[in-house]
C-alpha cells in the first residue's frame, strides 16, 4: 500500500495483514480503475484530452463537488478509450494493480455502451477485454470476470444497446456474468430498465445493479423487485429502512459497500456517519469494495482498513470481511472454496507467526 493511504487509526501491522490477505472484489468499475499511470499513458495517446496527465494535478482534478460532478469527470475519463488496444491497455493494466494487492477475483463493471456509441467496434470491444482477461489470468494470477452495466442516465437506448452486447450469442464475452445499472439515480427511475433485465436474466446472467446510493431506499426495493438484484450496488440509504434490511438479511441478498466512494460523491457526509455498522448489526452481508479508487484517492486495501476502524475487526474479523466477498462472488463452488481456503491459511499463518 502507497503510504499517503495508510490509515493512522489503523495499527501498522493490521495494514500489513490487509496487505497481504487475498480478497475478491465485486464492485469496481473498468474506467473507473484507471490509475494515474493509466491515465497518463492513455492522455499522451490522446493529446487533445483536457484530463491532467500529471499526478498532482489529478489530485484536484478527482476532488467532486456532488455525484453530478462526479460523472463528468467519469465521462471525460471514458473519452480517453478510443480504440480497442485502449480498452486492451486499460483492462490489463488494471488487472496488474488488482494482482498487487492480492486481488484473486474481480467481478469488474464494465459500460460497453460508452465504448461502442464512441465508434469502437463491438467485436473488437469484446476481443479486447477477453484478450486482457486471459494474459491476466496467466500472467498476473487474477480471475477477471465482467458485469455489463446500463449508464442509466443515457436513456433506454443504452439499455437496448447494453442488454444487446451481453445476450448476442455471437457478441457476448465467455468472462461475462452479471447484468448492471450504473449512473446518477435522481430522476432515473429503475422499473423503467425491467424489460432489459428480464433479458439478461434469461440469458444466464446475474443481476447487481446500483441503488440506494443517493436516493432513499425505495430505490432498493425497487431494485430487488423490479430489477431481481441477488446483489446490490452500494444500498447505503437501507439503513434508513429496518423493514428493508430484515429483508436483505433474511434473503442474503449482500450489499456492496465502497464507503470511501461515498465520502468522495457525497452520498455520505464523513465515515464515522457511514452506515456500515448498522448493516453488520441487521446481519446483512456486507462486501468491501472500491468503486472508482484512484479517482477516490483510495484501493481496495485501503477501504478494508477503513472498515477495520469502522467496525473494530481485528484480522480474524477481516479474514471474514473478505470472505463475504468471496461468498457474494459468482465463482463457482470450487472456485470459492480455492480462495476461502487461501484466506484461513493465510490468516493462521499470520497469527501463528
Ligand atoms: N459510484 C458510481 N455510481 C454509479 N455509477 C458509477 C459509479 N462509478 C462509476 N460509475 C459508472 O458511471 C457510468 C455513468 C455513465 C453515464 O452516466 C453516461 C451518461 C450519458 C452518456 C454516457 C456515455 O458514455 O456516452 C454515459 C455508469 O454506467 C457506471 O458504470
Ligand atoms: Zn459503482
Amino acid at each position: 500500500m502507497t503510504e499517503h493511504l495508510v490509515d493512522p487509526d489503523v495499527p501498522r501491522d493490521l495494514h500489513a495483514f490487509i496487505a497481504g490477505l487475498p480478497k475478491a472484489e465485486l464492485h469496481v468499475h473498468h474506467v473507473g480503475s484507471a490509475s494515474p499511470r493509466i491515465v497518463s499513458e492513455l492522455a499522451a495517446r490522446h493529446a487533445d484530452s483536457k484530463v491532467p496527465t500529471d499526478p498532482e494535478a489529478l489530485v484536484d482534478y478527482f476532488t467532486f463537488t456532488d455525484f453530478a460532478h462526479f460523472i463528468d469527470v467519469y465521462l471525460s475519463v471514458v473519452d480517453l478509450i478510443r480504440t480497442p488496444e485502449d480498452v486492451r491497455l486499460l483492462t490489463y493494466e488494471v488487472a496488474r494493480d488488482m494482482a498487487r494487492q492480492q486481488v484473486r477475483y474481480a467481478e469488474l463493471t464494465i459500460t460497453p455502451f460508452s465504448s461502442t456509441r464512441r465508434g469502437i467496434d463491438e467485436g473488437a470491444f469484446m476481443d479486447a477485454i477477453e484478450d486482457a482477461r486471459k494474459a491476466a489470468e496467466a500472467e498476473f494470477g487474477t480471475v477477471l470476470r465482467w458485469c455489463f452495466d446500463i449508464p442509466g442516465e443515457a436513456g433506454l437506448e443504452s439499455a437496448e444497446e447494453t442488454a444487446r452486447l451481453a445476450t448476442d450469442d455471437r457478441l457476448r464475452p465467455e468472462g461475462l456474468v452479471s447484468f448492471g445499472l450504473g449512473g446518477p439515480e435522481i430522476g432515473v427511475a429503475r422499473p423503467q430498465f425491467k424489460p432489459y433485465f428480464d433479458r439478461a436474466i434469461a440469458a444466464g446472467l446475474h443481476s447487481v445493479p446500483h441503488a440506494g446510493e443517493t436516493t432513499g431506499p425505495q430505490t432498493v426495493w425497487e431494485a430487488l423487485i423490479d430489477l431481481r438484484a441477488e446483489r446490490i450496488g452500494h444500498g447505503t440509504s437501507s439503513a434508513q429502512d429496518p423493514k428493508l434490511l430484515a429483508h436483505l438479511a433474511e434473503r442474503r441478498i449482500p450489499l456492496e459497500v465502497c464507503p470511501t466512494s461515498n465520502i468522495a460523491t457525497r452520498a455520505v457526509r464523513t465515515l464515522d456517519e457511514h452506515p456500515i455498522k448498522e448493516f453488520v448489526r441487521a446481519g446483512v452481508p456486507v462486501t468491501i469494495n472500491s468503486d472508482d479508487p484512484p479517482m477516490f484517492g483510495t484501493d481496495l486495501n485501503n477501504e478494508y482498513a477503513v472498515a477495520a476502524r469502522l467496525l473494530g475487526l481485528d484480522e480474524r474479523g477481516l479474514a471474514d470481511l473478505a470472505k463475504n466477498g468471496v461468498e457474494a462472488s459468482f465463482l463457482d463452488a470450487p472456485g470459492k472454496a480455492r480462495i476461502a481456503d487461501e484466506i484461513d491459511t493465510y490468516t493462521a499463518a499470520w497469527l501463528a507467526s
